[in-house]
């Protein structure tokens, strides 16, 4: 379906395998300049791994594929993650237990991935998730909510029915653009003035250099500015996607108890295996739980937290089905309607069906042209490992030792679309303590 209007750039919907192959193959960019789809973000993350362009892009991605794919990385992100359960997520919802208190697990795990994505990017503590006292103490509590505003004001950009709007507002220094640029100085600053420490403090003094930024600032030749705004695209990119899944998945399993009984018995089981006394789990541990990377992934499907992305022609094209395709438009995919397609998932694709994924109880991946939840291709997310980690640690922690009731009396969470799909009035639950399972 091809659309224009006076006030929008040329553009195309489309959910069918064949043209995202293509778009996401051949002849087609993310975030190109110029384009009123993409510039909304470029002051928030100037020259970023996602706003980046030709040689300089290739050269970033380089330079983080390499680090992401490091193991040190890995065990640096079990172990941040596992610090965060033990001494705060799992504390919470005791407490939580005891008082009878009904929590908004949506905005729960926001904090936690704001904690942890900061902790691995920068190996700052916001301590969103921790006691008051830390989070006065914490200098990033400023920083997180000028993300958060930065990151909605963009948005704004991109929802105005007029595309000159922004324009003439910044211009003018007014209203939204007026907060959008405090809040990004609030950001860049900050990002700044930990790049500057960071530069000045050799490596291996600070927690062995092991978050993100320490290892692009080791390299000489990286500027201040480079470094910011790779930190700023990797908070960008781990705060609100993996929570989003996470509440998705939670209240899934709330509706298939038989699922979430499946899910207990191959925690409870792995537990037994490794003779593991502690709360939360090591990377081996979580390789072993190939049902619930399963029943993560069939979420995902369902509700993919990058719902819909957004790609632009570089030459006139055509694509796979007919649709002809100017230089310069956008295409944009639904990863929503393609987990919802009865040709690629059959006739059961309305149902949450882990067992989709495993063959002989093995987890056998789809094509991510047909799954395209993390995107596909040449900028496929850096972070699936670390996503993956974050969300199957906090799964196998928290549903071993409670039960999470939600709330919505049968209700569907209502969906709200901003960077990713959230819901719209968060998940309202109530923990209870779990009786442990016979293995
Ligand atoms: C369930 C969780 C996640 C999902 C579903 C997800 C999905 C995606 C998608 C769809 C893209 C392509 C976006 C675009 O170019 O328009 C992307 C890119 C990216 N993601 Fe993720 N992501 C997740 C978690 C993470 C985490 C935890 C990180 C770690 C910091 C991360 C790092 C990145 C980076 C650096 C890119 C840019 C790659 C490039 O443009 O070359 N992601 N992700």
């Amino acid at each position: 379906m091809g659309f224009q209007t006076p006030f929008q750039d040329y553009g195309i919907i489309t959910a069918n395998p064949l043209n995202v192959e293509h778009i996401l193959k051949t002849n087609f960019e993310n975030y190109p300049k110029g384009q009123r789809s993409t510039t909304f973000l470029k002051d928030f993350l100037g020259q970023g791994i996602f706003n980046s362009d030709g040689e300089q892009w290739r050269h970033q991605r380089k330079l983080a594929s390499h680090e992401f794919n490091k193991r040190s990385l890995r065990n640096f992100v079990v172990n941040t993650v596992q610090w965060e359960i033990e001494n705060r997520l799992l504390p919470l919802l005791r407490r939580a237990e005891e008082r009878d208190e009904v929590l908004d697990l949506q905005d729960i795990l926001e904090c936690f991935g704001f904690d942890n994505i900061c902790k691995v990017a920068f190996n700052e503590d916001p301590a969103c998730l921790g006691t008051k006292e830390e989070e006065e103490k914490s200098m990033s509590k400023e920083f997180k909510k000028a993300f958060g505003d930065a990151q909605s004001l963009s948005m704004v950009r991109f929802m105005d029915v007029f595309p000159y709007t922004w324009r003439i507002k910044k211009v003018f220094d007014v209203g939204s653009e007026r907060k959008l640029r405090e809040s990004m100085s609030v950001v860049h600053e900050f990002a700044t003035k930990i790049i500057r420490e960071r530069r000045e403090k050799p490596v291996g003094m600070l927690c062995g250099g092991e978050d993100l930024l320490s290892r692009f600032a080791s390299e000489k030749e990286n500027s201040e500015e480079f470094l910011r705004d790779i930190v700023i695209s990797f908070v960008l990119a781990g705060r609100e996607t993996t929570s989003s899944a996470l509440s998705w998945f939670f209240w899934l399993v709330s509706t298939r108890p038989d699922v979430e009984v499946k899910i207990v018995k191959e925690v409870e089981e792995v537990r037994a295996r490794y003779q593991n006394s502690g709360e939360s789990f090591g990377f081996d541990e979580l390789r072993e739980m190939q049902y619930l990377h399963a029943a993560v992934t069939e979420s995902m499907r369902l509700y993919p937290p990058v719902a819909l992305d957004t790609l632009a022609c570089r030459e006139d094209d055509t694509l796979p089905d007919g649709s002809f395709v100017g230089k310069g438009w956008f295409v944009t995919y639904s990863a929503y309607a393609m987990g919802r397609m009865e040709e690629i998932w059959g006739k059961d694709w309305g149902e949450f069906r882990p067992e989709r994924w495993l063959e002989d109880g093995v987890f056998r991946p789809e094509s991510p042209i047909r799954f395209p939840v993390f995107h596909a291709g040449p900028r496929m997310c850096l972070g699936k490992e670390m996503a993956y980690i974050q969300m199957k640690s906090v799964v196998a922690s928290v549903l071993e030792q409670f039960s999470v009731d939600v709330l919505l009396k049968g209700r569907t969470p209502e969906q709200v679309l901003s960077m990713t799909l959230r819901m719209k009035d968060g998940l309202p639950v109530q923990v209870k303590k779990r009786e442990r399972l016979t293995v």
